[in-house]
């Protein structure tokens, strides 16, 4: 415990080793979280079909309300590691529970079902249909929920799910884009939107792989502060991964580092300082 406690927080440290993870009760103590965990990970391990193990032997754990930064220079693993973590991709070694339900290798159909009932996903690429209205591209998101047929089009949906496109439009600013085609959206708006269709399915869990990478720096920050914002209001977990260190570091309630297939440090934000951080993408 003393060891974490003892690191100099923020900026301008010199390198120091990999540094163990704080206890449960320390990074609790720290960012007030809860500790119920929502993400658990034992002997994580990941290769591909080559055979080369992306990471191996990892443990993660992630508690309720966090809003995590997964970092890493490019081809680290972060994106294979958060597609593992929600089922998207079949395991090598090691065991999973996400939200409850705990998996070796891939989740069985039942429970990929329950676990995308409750996770929102927003990707680097929108992934909105262009030639559909800002609206109906918000409905979509309730596609694979309960009744989610109806979500095919705005016409078809339930009132009150119409309502709860409306609203969360407004959390995103764009409610005023309702009735425009997708397709004559900004990149930033477009990202906007994505984040509206994430949240209108309620998620417990918002898992975002490079949401800004394709944007420039201050539309990129807009996103992050949206991100990070409406997960703190609505109690959202949320894990992010990025390879801008300022927005590891503005946006997260603590950051996992990813080097050589391995956890380098897994900190609450306040503790991680900049030479820390260019010793993962640079060191
Ligand atoms: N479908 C695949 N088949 C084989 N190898 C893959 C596949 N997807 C990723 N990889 C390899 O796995 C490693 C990790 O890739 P991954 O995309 O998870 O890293 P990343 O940290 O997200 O990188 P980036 O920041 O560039 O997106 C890389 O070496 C990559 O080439």
């Amino acid at each position: 415990m003393s060891v974490a406690l003892t690191q100099t927080p923020a900026t301008g440290g010199r390198f120091r080793p990999p540094v163990p993870t704080p206890p449960a009760e320390v990074l609790q103590a720290i960012n007030g979280l809860p500790s119920s965990t929502i993400i658990s990970t034992r002997d994580l391990g990941k290769s591909y079909a080559n055979g080369k193990p992306v990471f191996a032997g990892l443990k993660i754990d992630i508690k309720t309300d966090q809003r995590v930064a997964l970092i890493g220079s490019n081809g680290a693993g972060k994106s294979t590691l958060l597609k593992c973590l929600v089922g998207l991709l079949p395991l090598s070694d090691g065991e999973i529970m996400t939200l409850g339900e705990t998996f070796r290798s891939a989740p069985s159909g039942a429970q990929l079902q329950r676990l995308r009932r409750q996770i929102g996903f927003v990707f680097q690429h929108h992934g909105l249909v262009g030639r559909q209205s800002v609206l109906t591209n918000v409905i979509q998101g309730k596609l694979g929920l309960p009744g989610g047929w109806r979500a095919w089009h705005h016409s078809l949906a339930r009132e009150d799910w119409r309502e709860e496109a409306m609203a969360v439009l407004a959390e995103v600013r764009l409610a005023d884009k309702a009735s425009s085609r997708a397709d004559q959206l900004s990149g930033g708006q477009a990202q906007r939107i994505a984040i509206a269709r994430a949240l209108i399915r309620k998620p417990k869990l918002l898992i975002a792989d490079e949401p800004a990478a394709s944007l420039d720096p201050a539309v990129g920050r807009e996103i992050m502060t949206i991100f990070s914002d409406l997960a703190a209001e609505h109690g959202i977990t949320l894990v992010y991964t990025t390879h801008d260190m300022e927005h590891a570091l503005n946006y997260s309630d603590r950051i996992i580092a990813l080097k050589a297939g391995r956890v380098h440090f897994d900190l609450p934000t306040p503790m991680v300082d900049r030479q820390q951080m260019e010793d993962v993408f640079h060191g």
